[in-house]
């Protein structure tokens, strides 16, 4: 399983979104342009030393991202908040590259249109949206649960 982020705006998600991966065992693609400087300091802030042990991709372009062979081995779910089924009510695979949108305005419509699977984690009425990598924690844990790929629980004393 991999997580996707489409452009991502904020340098601090970026790094948020690396440590959560590292944490869960999934791989992570970047799709730029980013919004900020690949080598911006709060990247490292917020992704800690997390950062070497996640397993990153980063691709030039939408187009790059689609071309790449990781890409075509699985199957794109974009994680909206105008998805079409609750996140919970979506059989997720093994395969799923769980992609998160772009913190301004999430993805464009025609790729919005383009991806059959599009699932939401619903919000209490009058909210609009989710952290990015709250939106992407909450989906990639029931992701992982589903296909019991989460990391093994080791109990501490
Ligand atoms: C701040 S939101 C973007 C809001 C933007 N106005 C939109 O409509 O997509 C950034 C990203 O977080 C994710 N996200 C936030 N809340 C979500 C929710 N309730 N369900 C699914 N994804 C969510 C989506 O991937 C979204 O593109």
């Amino acid at each position: 399983m991999r997580l996707a982020l489409y452009q991502p705006d904020i340098p601090q998600n970026a790094g948020g979104a690396l440590r959560l991966a590292a944490c869960l065992g999934l791989a992570v693609d970047i799709i730029e342009p980013c919004g900020f400087l690949w080598d911006d300091k709060k990247i490292r802030r917020a992704g800690m030393d997390y950062i070497e042990l996640a397993t990153l991709t980063r691709h030039s372009s939408w187009d790059a991202f689609c071309q790449a062979e990781t890409t075509g081995q699985g199957r794109l779910v974009l994680v909206s908040t105008k998805g079409a089924v609750s996140h919970t009510a979506f059989a997720f695979r093994p395969d799923d590259i769980l992609l998160m949108g772009r913190e301004s305005c999430g993805v464009p419509d025609s790729l919005h249109d383009s991806i059959p699977d599009r699932v939401a984690v619903p919000q209490c009425p009058g909210t609009r949206s989710l952290n990015v990598v709250t939106a992407a924690a909450i989906v990639c844990a029931e992701a992982l649960r589903q296909t019991a790929l989460l990391p093994v629980f080791t109990p501490t004393a």
